[in-house]
């Protein structure tokens, strides 16, 4: 893909100004009588890319669930762009959002899971255009102009009239990046996008990513067992033990010189 190919910054996300875009507050899930996350406190700010490192287990991919209200916290609070995701704010007084509520919250997050999820039974323009029209209310003319330019962005441009089955995993994952950046989130989130997909597969997926963080100013929280791609990608690393952030900081700092036993116990069994 040539750098021309990238779609402008009005294209992917039209409001990044730096602030904070996530926050959870002492977020606590647990899952029977297994404390996930443990009263977790973290901010992503506007823009910014970071990476969720931690041994398995740690519950890197349980916070993207939240994110995406695929399950609920039992304790704390998350807000997405000033507004809760959990809660309503009524005068002041917080209580259990409602559907329509999440609806609207959620519409600003995209998120690529390592499955590709696509609709099998759609072609690739509309597994892009599906979302635009029917949740944004976008008319069929702007949709399918929105997804040509996504198209050029993963190079699949040719690909349009196919069906998932007929594409590589590596182009179906493409594909769901596309779909996912066609909803214009505030925030993409990528769950371990190239576990799945054979070796060789992988760097065409990862080049792409790393074009849209650096062509674009969307805003990626990503878990990945890919240590290259994080160095590359990352503004700021937040390696996890337990449920709790056991520290954070540059990839620099991260991965060179990282603080905690454990971070270097766990980039030592994965570097
Ligand atoms: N729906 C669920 N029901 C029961 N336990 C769950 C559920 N989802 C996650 N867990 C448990 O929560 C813990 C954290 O899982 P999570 O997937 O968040 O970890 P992770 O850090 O992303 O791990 P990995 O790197 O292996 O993907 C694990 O012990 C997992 O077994």
């Amino acid at each position: 893909m040539s750098a021309d190919s990238s779609p402008s910054k009005e294209t992917v996300n039209p409001a990044v100004d730096g602030s904070e875009l996530i926050r959870f507050d002492k977020v606590t899930k647990r899952f029977g009588g297994n404390t996930v996350l443990d009263s977790l406190d973290f901010t992503v700010s506007s823009g910014k890319h970071v990476t969720l490192i931690g041994p398995s287990g740690s519950g890197k991919t349980t916070i993207l669930r939240l994110l995406m209200t695929l399950i609920k916290p039992d304790e704390g609070t998350i807000k997405v762009g000033g507004e809760y995701l959990t809660h309503e704010d009524r005068g002041g007084s917080l209580v259990p959002a409602g559907e329509k509520h999440v609806r609207e919250v959620r519409k600003h997050i995209g998120m690529v899971f390592q499955q590709f999820n696509l609709f099998p039974n759609m072609k690739v323009m509309r597994n892009i255009t599906e979302a635009p029209m029917h949740v944004l209310g976008l008319s069929r003319d702007e949709a399918e102009e929105r997804a040509r330019e996504l198209l050029d962005l993963v190079d699949l441009t040719e690909h349009a009239d196919k069906y998932p089955t007929q594409l590589s995993g590596g182009q179906q994952q493409r594909v769901a990046i596309a779909r996912a950046l066609a909803m214009r989130p505030q925030v993409l989130l990528l769950d371990e996008v190239t576990s799945a997909l054979d070796p060789e597969l992988v760097a065409g997926v990862l080049d792409v990513l790393r074009d849209i963080a650096h062509s674009t100013d969307i805003t990626m929280l990503c878990v990945t067992h890919e240590m290259n791609f994080a160095r590359d990608i990352s503004d700021d690393v937040l390696m996890f033990d337990a449920g709790r952030v056991i520290e954070s900081g540059s990839p620099e700092k991260i991965f060179s010189e990282p603080d905690h036993e454990r971070t270097r116990q766990f980039l030592s069994a994965v570097l």
